[in-house]
């Protein structure tokens, strides 16, 4: 008897000394005079978006909302202080001016640990990052953007036509439609090659399944997935191989056939496997370790053409088909600026200001990215104009609350309503540049903006010209996040109908 009780004591004891440090460890802020939240014991701020049951972007928000004042607050992933920075010039600090101090984001994938996301820049640390960064802008310039538009119309044109195939009144899942379309133009734009994503009657195809299946794994790939980019030192732990082996040999057998066979017959097209043909042949040989490589590359470029251009698409017709007055706004500019039965050309595609006005307000409202999130690379303080200031250790999380920001009334005048006019001259021009950070900001803002602008635009164009788009009628009102998903999806997924115009 008396042995239990002095175990009980120990065991006591030894909670009691684990609390009083988890506390300590969770009055970090504090401790430095910065405003911080309460965080549960041990769980911190972050549970619930980990457990998937909110997203990251609503709870920070939440956080944002208690404390309106403040330039930044401390929060705890777990027991890991974590800086969200609200106010938009320290936003402007961090992602741009003083960029060496915050040069990598919080997930790392260090060289080899994954054999396709240790090639992309987004999970490269500085100088790995510069050499990845150079290789996909290359891939990405303004030159080759203008290049691919032909592909993304000739894809638009075969979306629309899928549509008006299918049964009147039928209602589409728009994830999956929109998917269909970007499987299609990224199998044209980087392979050079017709794939059957868009063929009436036919399943959706290998393209798209093997796009589908890199971020829409089960339940447990995920979660896997959700943890790594909350925690990465998981990393180590539960490693992490985002494609499957017959994927990566999916890609790796169509890169080595189309170089095989534009070498025999020298074919020539500026595009992913020209450029790959140029690394991997080696007298007049295909090099495997190179062909290896090329197929990690090729694959993050697929996988981001396809993945968030495709979710952001999806995301805009939902914007439009629940705002039918925008939409008519939006049918009107086309009708006026487009001359009739006249091919699209990419100037004018890209240079039409409502579209581009319905195209930022949905990424506002529902960006794909709720929180940027970087990790601080040299001591550095945080100063802002006439508030507090905090001094950062390497190490320390520091997070962009891309969602508190881009819905926050100071900003903009209807918060969380769809509302274009937050993009129209007069209201761009009263708030500061980094109120909006649909793409993110900075030498790491996105090297693919140009081209996920366009090829959303120009299937937005095709369809509202040909179609009025609306609600399915399985659609979960209003619309909310999904928090299960990876990237941005909606509770209950995008369910669209489409009625043909005269
Ligand atoms: C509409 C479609 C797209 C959206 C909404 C989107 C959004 C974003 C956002 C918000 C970021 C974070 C930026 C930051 O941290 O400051 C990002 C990064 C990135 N995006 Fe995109 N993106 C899109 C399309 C693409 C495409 C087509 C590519 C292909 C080239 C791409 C490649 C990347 C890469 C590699 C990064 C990491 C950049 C780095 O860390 O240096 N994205 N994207």
């Amino acid at each position: 008897m008396v042995e239990l009780t002095s175990w009980i004591s120990v065991a006591v004891a030894v909670i009691a000394v684990l609390v009083a440090y988890v506390k300590w460890k969770q009055s970090y802020w504090w401790r430095r005079g910065v405003v911080q939240t309460q965080p549960r014991l041990l769980l911190g701020d972050l549970w619930d978006p980990l457990m998937r049951r909110r997203t990251a972007g609503d709870v920070i928000h939440s956080i944002c909302r208690k404390h309106p004042k403040e330039p930044f607050i401390g929060i705890y992933k777990l027991i890991t202080p974590t800086l969200v920075v609200k106010d938009p010039e320290l936003i402007s600090e961090v992602l741009t001016k003083n960029f060496s101090s915050f040069a990598n984001n919080e997930t790392l994938w260090p060289e080899g640990a994954d054999k396709v996301l240790s090639d992309n820049p987004f999970g490269a640390t500085f100088d790995r990052w510069k050499e990845l960064r150079l290789r996909l802008s290359q891939a990405f310039s303004p030159s080759r953007v203008k290049i691919a538009f032909g592909d993304l119309a000739t894809s638009a044109d075969c979306l629309a036509d899928f549509i008006a195939a299918s049964k009147p009144g039928v209602t589409h899942d728009g994830e999956l439609l929109c998917k269909r379309f970007t499987a299609h133009a990224s199998a044209r734009v980087l392979f050079g090659i017709e794939s059957r994503s868009l063929e009436v009657g036919a399943e959706p195809g290998v393209f798209y399944e093997m796009g589908h299946s890199i971020f829409n794994g089960t339940f447990i790939e995920n979660l896997r997935f959700i943890s790594i980019l909350f925690f990465p030192a998981l990393l180590k732990v539960i490693g992490y191989n985002i494609v499957s082996d017959s994927t990566f040999d999916f890609f790796r057998k169509l890169i080595r056939d189309s170089v095989d066979y534009r070498h025999k017959e020298g074919v020539t097209r500026d595009d992913f496997v020209q450029h790959a043909a140029k690394t991997i042949m080696v007298d007049g040989k295909i090099a495997e370790d190179k062909l290896t490589k090329s197929t990690g590359q090729a694959i993050n470029s697929y996988v981001e053409t396809f993945e968030t251009s495709g979710l952001t698409l999806g995301s805009v017709l939902l914007q439009l088909a629940t705002n039918p007055r925008e939409q008519d706004r939006l049918r009107t500019e086309l009708r006026e600026k487009l001359k009739r039965g006249q091919p699209l050309d990419h100037d004018t595609v890209m240079t039409l200001p409502f579209l581009d006005q319905v195209l930022t307000e949905t990424m506002r409202l529902f960006p794909v990215a709720d929180t940027i999130r970087r990790v601080c690379t040299k001591p550095t303080t945080l100063r802002s104009a006439d508030g507090p200031s905090v001094d950062l250790d390497v190490g320390t999380p520091v997070y962009i609350p891309v969602e508190a920001v881009q819905k926050d009334p100071a900003y903009f005048s209807h918060p969380d309503e769809f509302w274009p006019d937050h993009f129209g001259p007069e209201e761009v021009e009263s708030r500061p540049k980094n109120a909006y950070l649909g793409f993110g900001d900075g030498p790491r803002q996105c090297p693919g903006m140009k081209y996920g602008s366009l090829q959303v635009k120009v299937a937005l164009v095709t369809l509202i010209q040909r179609f009025e788009v609306s609600p399915g009628d399985k659609q979960v009102l209003p619309l909310q996040r999904d928090p299960t998903a990876p990237f941005l999806n909606y509770k209950g997924g995008m369910w669209l109908k489409f009625r043909p115009l005269p």
